[in-house]
């Protein structure tokens, strides 16, 4: 766990190419610019190429996405392959959504990610294993959380973050479980997307993503903590507002200090 992955990051600030949805877009850019990274989004398909050479990642949201937006989608992501920048895909939806499942194996099977970040329902999805998704959020399910997230990661070659109360990381073969955790993080829609794009923020300054994202995660779900921990009643119209207030304050040393994994 590189936890001074935070001090390079608001060293560097990198630039955090995102392609989002018209939900969470403005939580995911403020979440991004709070922490130290600089985010960008675009939706224009002929600026693809530019918008991939001046970024240090690219992050790939399937929360809303059209038949014309996967095109650009198709495009950003064979320039960053081809530019060898690192790939960061949220696969909103997957486990409910049949047409969204083949596009995302599509784009999975076509190009190179980094890491793949969703909730149980959406990994199992993707890994081919029996779950009952329900809408954007995990649904329920019987399968091994742990042994799903190793099979997607060994499918693709790449990191997988499962998220959920417990947050499981893996490259396919070792295995950190993060227990921060807050249940305001369920009540703010979009906590997934800052999550997923705040992996991103850190595969442009590490390029080892299986730490990069160890270090994404325990810094989201520590800030999301302390927050949780000064709220007296589980205020969900605050919470995404205070988040992304701590993602700005927040310092390694706290995040040393509360960091629960394993
Ligand atoms: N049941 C839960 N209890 C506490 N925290 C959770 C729970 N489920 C998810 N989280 C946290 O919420 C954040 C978003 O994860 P998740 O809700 O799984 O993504 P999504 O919003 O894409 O479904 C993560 O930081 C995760 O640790
Ligand atoms: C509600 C909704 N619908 C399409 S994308 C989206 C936001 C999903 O956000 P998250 O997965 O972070 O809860
Ligand atoms: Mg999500």
């Amino acid at each position: 766990m590189k936890i001074d992955l935070l001090t390079t990051l608001r060293e560097k600030n990198p630039i955090a190419f995102n392609i989002s949805n018209f939900v969470t877009v403005q939580d995911v850019a403020n979440g991004i610019n709070a922490l130290g990274a600089s985010p960008i989004m675009s939706e224009e398909k002929n600026e693809a190429e530019a918008m991939v050479q001046m970024a240090d990642s690219v992050t790939i949201n399937l929360g809303a996405f059209t038949e014309q937006q996967l095109t650009q989608i198709e495009t950003v992501m064979t320039f960053a392959n081809q530019y060898h920048k690192p790939i960061v895909v949220d696969p909103v939806a997957v486990g409910a959504v049949h047409y969204r499942l083949e596009r995302c194996n599509e784009l999975l099977d076509q190009k190179k990610v980094a890491v793949i970040r969703g909730n149980a329902g959406e990994i199992a999805a993707l890994a081919g294993v029996d779950w009952q998704s329900k809408g954007i959020d995990a649904g329920e399910g019987t399968g091994d959380l742990v042994e799903t997230a190793k099979k997607l990661a060994n499918q693709y070659h790449c990191t997988v973050v499962e998220s959920g109360k417990t947050d499981i990381i893996t490259n396919g073969d070792a295995v950190i479980r993060v227990f921060n955790e807050s249940d305001l993080f369920k009540l703010h829609v979009g906590s997934g997307d800052m999550l997923s794009s705040t992996i991103g923020c850190f595969v442009g300054v590490e390029d080892d993503y299986f730490e990069a994202a160890q270090t994404a995660v325990v810094v989201f779900d520590v800030a999301g903590e302390v927050v949780a921990k000064s709220m007296s009643q589980p205020l969900a119209g605050s919470f995404g507002p205070r988040l992304i207030d701590e993602l700005h304050l927040i310092d390694p040393k706290t995040v040393e200090k509360y960091a629960n994994f394993e």
